[in-house]
């Protein structure tokens, strides 16, 4: 377990954090700006001088004001954005800390963090070549490389555009599980929260207001997550080959979701992200149309959620949960109730893994 409580008084404003969680998989912290997020991090990293506790398993790393100074804590930082050695090559940026683990130490395999990240084809360029996206994936490799007990990660995403945020997010899926390094990722992205986190926490005015799993926090039509964007789900399955036709076939409790252009980096398993506003219902699979993706889903329930707008929570094969946003209208129509088996269609191009 990783346990925290942390209190830290500036001009305006006050942190007041505490939680206790599992020490493993990829914890966000989320919350809207100036809620603290940062702060808590760093104040996890030891870069603040807050009040608190703090305990990784069994060492106590912080109690009041004493702590384990922060070299000895052996905790990777990656900032929002990435301050590489301009002058090094990749390769030489990502040994750097790694070639000066004290002797005795784990040291990580240095190609498997290579491949882990997809830099295979980049080690002999000079980091001052490399897009946002790639000194983001190398910065992550060089903290993984210093064989981190725990990886503090701060909106490395934030400086990125849309498309960079596409390429760089399956390298980051499952790297918590694959390094077995234990991630708190910063964000106000509900989509990185979406893609990556195993838990959250939720951070408001200074506060740690509510830590849930991700299934929890995706099972409330009132998430924050959903705030921005409306009410999304995910799917957790195997990504398989792009066909000739450039249909690429997820597939997950035996069934297939079709996507368009889809990422595949090394990883086994893959999540896929969708939209409720990027779901219809009908009664029965429907002809003669382009929508690719046709799933037999079970209503579970249906949530009112803004004035003529139903949230249907409907159940795929095999039990994953896929929220689908309806007119209160069509709703009616269709008669939709809970029990009800009827079909969910997702266009192909609104599905990104
Ligand atoms: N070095 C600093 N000195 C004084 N106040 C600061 C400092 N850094 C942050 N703050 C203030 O502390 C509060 C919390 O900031 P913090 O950066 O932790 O929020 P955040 O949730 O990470 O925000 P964002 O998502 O915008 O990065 C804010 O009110 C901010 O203005």
């Amino acid at each position: 377990m990783i346990k925290a409580q942390f209190q830290l008084a500036r001009p305006g404003f006050r942190l007041d954090a505490a939680f206790a969680q599992p020490a493993t998989g990829v914890t966000a912290l989320f919350g809207p700006s100036g809620c603290g997020k940062t702060t808590l991090l760093r104040c996890l990293a030891g870069l603040e001088k807050a009040e608190g506790e703090l305990w990784l398993g069994e060492q106590c790393i912080q109690q009041g004001r004493r702590s384990v100074p922060v070299h000895q804590r052996r905790f990777g930082y990656v900032f929002q954005e990435a301050s590489l050695f301009a002058h090094l090559s990749v390769r030489n940026n990502l040994a750097y800390g790694w070639r000066r683990l004290p002797k005795g130490q784990p040291r990580p395999d240095f190609d498997e963090v290579v491949g882990w990240l997809g830099l295979e084809h980049l080690l002999d360029q000079s980091a001052a070549s490399l897009s946002g996206g790639q000194r983001q994936r190398v910065a992550i490799g060089r903290a993984l490389l210093t064989a981190p007990r725990l990886l503090l990660l701060d909106e490395p995403l934030s400086a990125l555009d849309t498309q960079a945020k596409r390429e760089i997010l399956p390298w980051i899926e499952g790297l918590a599980e694959r390094a077995g390094v234990p991630v708190f990722y910063v964000t106000h992205a509900p989509e990185e929260v979406e893609r990556l986190a195993d838990r959250v926490i939720f951070m408001q005015d200074g506060r740690t207001t509510r830590m849930e799993s991700l299934q929890q926090a995706m099972a409330r039509p009132d998430s924050p997550l959903f705030v921005e964007q409306g009410a999304a789900s995910m799917i957790d399955g195997h990504l398989n080959d792009e066909l000739a036709d450039g249909r690429t076939p997820f597939v997950f409790n035996d069934q297939t979701l079709w996507l368009v252009h889809a990422r595949k980096p090394g990883g086994k398993g893959a999540r896929v992200r969708v939209l409720a506003s990027d779901v219809s219902l009908a009664l029965a699979p429907v002809a003669g149309i382009s929508v690719l993706n046709q799933l037999p889903v079970t209503l579970r329930a249906l949530h009112s959620v803004q004035e003529g707008r139903v949230l249907a929570d409907c159940e795929l094969n095999g039990g994953q949960r896929l929220l689908a946003e309806v007119s209160a209208w069509s709703a009616n129509q269709l008669g939709l109730h809970q029990g009800m088996r009827c079909y969910a269609l997702i266009k192909a191009v609104a599905l990104v893994n």
